[in-house]
């Protein structure tokens, strides 16, 4: 499914958080959203996901408004794996899971073989198969992270979007889960603080800036001295040697 935004605008009292921001992502691509802290990612996730209204503008999945689509049927395509996203404490990381499948059940229906292997494959998926009876508040913060993220694995969807799902994760499972949301087959939109990891497993990356979209493209183009410097206010080095497409950067410590 593909996901489109155009012309968004949302802000908070008088003050404008994302001005005229637009976007288009093709069916099983990941876009990388980057920019700095308070540049509104998490922002324009919430307009896309239909958690937010814009004030002006359209969010387009599959060629239909959000805004028309009715909840259940949009938790049925969209998953939305949110930055510290907080469960009910009492319950087990296989409950957490169960809570994915909502969305395609019926009131009279029992709980069905395809939702349990959904559970199953994505504790799977995430490493988290050991873990299954464990109590969700026992969990270490980058368990919990992978929990959440087989959560919207298990909702089965189209597409997903993702808050910084590297938060709280060792290098091993940054790199795992990224290289996961790459191959699934869906359309992906994952806000990201590691330019690097951006740069490895994204399709496309937009920069967003003080609410507005000031680059979009292959990491490769997008990712240069001068964007970094302007946007981000840090000195780099980018090279480009190992794979021009997917180019790696030296931050310099001062
Ligand atoms: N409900 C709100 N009321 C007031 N200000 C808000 C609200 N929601 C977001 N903002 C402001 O909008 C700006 C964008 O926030 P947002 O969380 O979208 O940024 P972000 O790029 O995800 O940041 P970070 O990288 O720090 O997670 C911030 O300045 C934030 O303080």
């Amino acid at each position: 499914m593909s996901v489109v935004a155009s012309n968004l605008v949302w802000g908070v009292r008088r003050k404008t958080i994302l001005s005229d921001v637009s976007l288009s992502v093709a069916q099983g691509e990941t876009l990388g959203l980057i920019g700095p802290n308070g540049s509104g990612k998490s922002s324009l996730l919430r307009l896309l996901a239909g958690l937010k209204r814009p004030q002006s503008g359209r969010a387009l999945i599959n060629g239909q408004d959000i805004a028309t689509v009715p909840r259940r049927k949009l938790a049925q395509q969209v998953a939305f794996v949110q930055q510290n996203a907080a469960t009910d404490t009492n319950v087990s990381v296989r409950d957490v899971l169960r809570l994915g499948r909502t969305p395609h059940r019926s009131a009279l229906s029992g709980w069905s073989a395809a939702d349990e292997a959904a559970v199953t494959g994505a504790l799977a998926a995430v490493g988290m198969s050991g873990h299954s009876a464990q109590a969700w508040q026992t969990l270490s913060g980058g368990e919990r992270q992978r929990v959440h993220i087989a959560r919207a694995l298990a909702q089965a969807p189209r597409v997903m979007f993702l808050d910084e799902p590297t938060n709280h994760l060792d290098i091993q499972h940054q790199i795992e889960i990224l290289r996961l949301v790459r191959d699934l087959d869906l359309t992906s939109i994952v806000a990201l603080h590691d330019l690097n990891l951006a740069a490895m497993f994204c399709d496309r990356i937009l920069v967003l800036h003080a609410g507005r979209v000031v680059a979009c493209g292959s990491p490769g183009e997008v990712l240069t001295e001068d964007l970094l410097r302007q946007v981000f206010r840090v000195e780099a080095e980018v090279s480009l040697s190992a794979d021009p497409a997917r180019p790696h950067i030296r931050f310099r410590a001062g």
